[in-house]
């Protein structure tokens, strides 16, 4: 890749971050005003390359340059377009704006390719808005989602999605769910701090840890902060504190590797004087063994079910569950052999975070390739990945394609 492919990678990254200017961090929800921009302007840069564009029912792009040998066999890349509330500038879009830059490498130095490339930008990775992850990928793979859900606002997916969906009815871009792909390719930020820590500048990945998301609901009684002794008080808040407290003792109890994280809470009314009567807050669990997570899970039913009181009741719904999935070895090791060639110093990882990934690869044989993440940081503002970085994740997916697709 030369300097202006670099600069122009950079440039397009930084059209879609500006597009949150102003904000802490990145927030491109699904289906918000700054989702269907982002959407719009990677459909357009598309367009422009002369890709042909479709969109999904669920907003997923497609964008494929037709193989002229083999155009029904399709060598797939991409990643998601979505951010978690004040995330950062590359998980997801490094992978999207990667893959662009790839397929036009590939155009300029090589024409078009002997089977399809088709670019993906899923609308939904990360569960941020609604209570269901990888809503995209999955779509696309046609496995269930949830259609009935809400978000914290009380506004529907339905909705949501077709008013965001219409947006992307662009000149020159058709509405359709393509067939699905012989391989998939996702380039990635690690998110975490070991190929940083270790100087190390590729990171090809082997697995993907199980993830399980719930929502505990806390029901006690609001009452007055200043005249209700204190035990006569049904404080739902004190008693999430209780419950966040045990899980998390027993969770590394346990297993010193699975994590366990309350991202989220909801205290009502939220207000000084008054004895939180309701509280909402979510549980996000991970481990590289199903059967810890099953064990994990009875746990959380079982501390929630000995935590009741004639006052206070609380009740857990899971709402997100994802396999622990094992990656395609042989593409794998065809990545270690670029990887080697390019002269990239490397290492074969699992991933802690979830990914598109995990999805395709129920359907199709799926590789990841990740780049450091400064100081392991990811799902901030502060998350980064130096232009060198950048630049070979790129270079080695572009080779990777080429090997595939030409
Ligand atoms: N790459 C990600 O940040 N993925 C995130 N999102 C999902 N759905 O797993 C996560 O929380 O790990
Ligand atoms: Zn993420
Ligand atoms: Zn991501």
């Amino acid at each position: 890749m030369t300097t202006t492919q670099l600069n122009q990678l950079t440039h397009r990254l930084e059209t879609i971050n500006g597009l949150s200017k102003g904000e802490i961090g990145q927030n491109r929800l699904v289906y918000s005003p700054t989702w269907v921009s982002a959407q719009q302007q990677v459909i357009k840069w598309g367009l422009d390359l002369g890709l042909q564009v479709s969109v999904d029912d669920f907003g997923t792009t497609y964008m494929d340059i037709p193989g002229t040998v083999h155009p029904d066999q399709v060598i797939a890349v991409g990643s998601h377009i979505d951010t978690v509330a004040q995330g950062g500038r590359f998980d997801g879009l490094y992978g999207v704006l990667g893959g662009l830059q790839a397929i036009e490498d590939l155009l300029e130095t090589a024409g078009r390719p002997k089977k399809t490339i088709r670019l993906i930008s899923f609308s939904e990775e990360e569960g941020s808005r609604f209570p269901d992850t990888f809503t995209g990928s999955k779509h696309y793979t046609n496995q269930k989602v949830n259609l009935a859900m809400t978000d914290p606002d009380g506004i529907s997916f339905e909705n949501a999605r077709k008013d965001a969906v219409g947006k992307l009815n662009l000149p020159g871009v058709t509405h359709a769910k393509p067939g699905l792909p012989s391989t998939f390719t996702e380039l990635h930020i690690e998110q975490g701090p070991r190929l940083i820590d270790r100087q190390l500048q590729i990171g090809l990945v082997t697995a993907i840890v199980g993830q399980r998301r719930f929502t505990v609901t806390v029901k006690g009684i609001a009452n007055h902060a200043g005249t209700t002794p204190m035990d006569e008080r049904a404080d739902a808040l004190e008693m999430a504190v209780t419950l966040i407290s045990e899980l998390r003792s027993r969770a590394h109890e346990l297993n010193k590797n699975l994590t366990f994280t309350v991202g989220e809470m909801h205290v009502s009314p939220n207000t000084s004087n008054v004895i939180p009567g309701f509280v909402t807050f979510s549980i996000d669990t991970r481990y590289s063994s199903e059967n810890v997570l099953d064990k994990f899970e009875h746990i959380i039913n079982q501390v929630v079910e000995q935590n009741q009181t004639t006052n206070i009741t609380s009740t857990v719904n899971r709402w997100a569950k994802s396999d622990v999935t094992h990656l395609d070895d042989q593409l794998l090791s065809a990545n270690q052999k670029i990887a080697d060639r390019l002269g990239f110093s490397s290492t074969q990882l699992a991933s802690g975070a979830g990914h598109d990934s995990q999805i395709m690869a129920k359907v199709t044989r799926t590789t990841m390739i990740f780049v450091p993440s400064i100081n392991g940081i990811s799902h901030a503002p502060e998350e980064n990945t130096s232009k060198e970085d950048l630049l070979r994740g790129v270079e080695l997916l572009t080779e990777s394609l080429r090997q595939q697709a030409y």
